[in-house]
């Protein structure tokens, strides 16, 4: 659906907010590309904005500079069904937990016999019938200093590092639903923070985290960046016990929109 085509500029936090409405950025079918469902037909829907600045975002309509248009609940089901032969619908964004429309969302999702998997951030806790979680914790190498920022210069670093972690949002994440924890990975100077995460989230979640719940994703939005990235991350997989995670969409359509 072409919503990318006839986006409004509005801020999402704007006074002309739909009661029941979710700031749309793109509506697509695709193949899941990330994770263990990664080959699995979807539709994805993207709602815009996001409580994080990551520098690397490759969604940056959704984050550094949101477009979006408005769509209620029952719009964006009558497009998700137009996909007749998808059984799966991947909410993501931006932040897709920021809005408490998607709680609505996925329970129609959910009563109309989708498997449903959110991709967030995992600062955000909302109580939703999620079939698949799949959680991505921020790492320090994604916050967007002054040298990184792809807009200005620094101004979101401070902020972004405040909030990228929440033990508790993560744990409850966890706790709820099937998960997965997907850590965008350049290089093993990422691997002593993330093994620290995991010791403190195995600590305070009540489920366990399995090593291959754990997946190390390259970081790159385009084949050229995920060349010089992802064998090292393959490498890394391999040394921790980890699961590696393609980016299947990037090596089929690059960094194309909408898919
Ligand atoms: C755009 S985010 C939207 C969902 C949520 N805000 C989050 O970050 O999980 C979707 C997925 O893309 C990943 N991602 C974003 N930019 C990336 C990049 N340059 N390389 C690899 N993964 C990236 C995120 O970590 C997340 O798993
Ligand atoms: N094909 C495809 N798979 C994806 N899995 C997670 C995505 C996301 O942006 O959240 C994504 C995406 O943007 N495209
Ligand atoms: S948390 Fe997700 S949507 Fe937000 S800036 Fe980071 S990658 Fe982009
Ligand atoms: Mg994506």
């Amino acid at each position: 659906m072409p919503v990318s085509d006839s986006v409004d500029r509005e801020d999402v936090a704007g006074d002309d907010q739909p009661a029941d409405g979710l700031p749309i950025n793109e509506l697509f079918y695709s193949l899941q590309g990330e994770g263990t469902l990664a080959g699995v037909p979807s539709v994805f829907v993207r709602t815009s904005g996001c409580n994080l600045r990551c520098w690397f975002c490759d969604s940056y309509h959704t984050s550094w500079e949101p477009t979006h248009a408005w769509l209620d609940v029952e719009e964006i089901l009558t497009e998700v069904e137009q996909y007749e032969n998808a059984d799966h619908v991947v909410l993501t964004g931006g932040e897709p937990l920021l809005h408490e429309t998607s709680v609505a969302l996925l329970e129609a999702l959910d009563d109309r016999g989708y498997h449903t998997t959110v991709e967030t951030n995992g600062t955000i806790y909302r109580d939703a019938p999620i079939d698949l979680a799949s959680v991505s914790p921020k790492l320090e190498s994604s916050t967007p200093t002054p040298e990184r920022d792809p807009k200005g210069d620094g101004e979101w670093a401070a902020r972004h590092e405040r909030d990228r972690i929440d033990l508790e949002a993560l744990a409850r994440l966890i706790e709820d639903s099937d998960f997965q924890l997907k850590f965008v990975v350049t290089d093993e100077s990422d691997m002593p923070e993330i093994l620290a995460l995991l010791e403190d989230l195995r600590e305070v979640a009540a489920v366990p985290i399995r090593d291959d719940d754990v997946l190390l994703m390259p970081e790159g939005a385009t084949r050229e960046r995920l060349e010089e990235t992802r064998a090292d991350v393959a490498q890394l997989a391999m040394d921790h016990g980890f699961r590696y995670t393609p980016r299947l969409h990037v090596d089929l359509w690059n960094d194309a929109p909408e898919t």
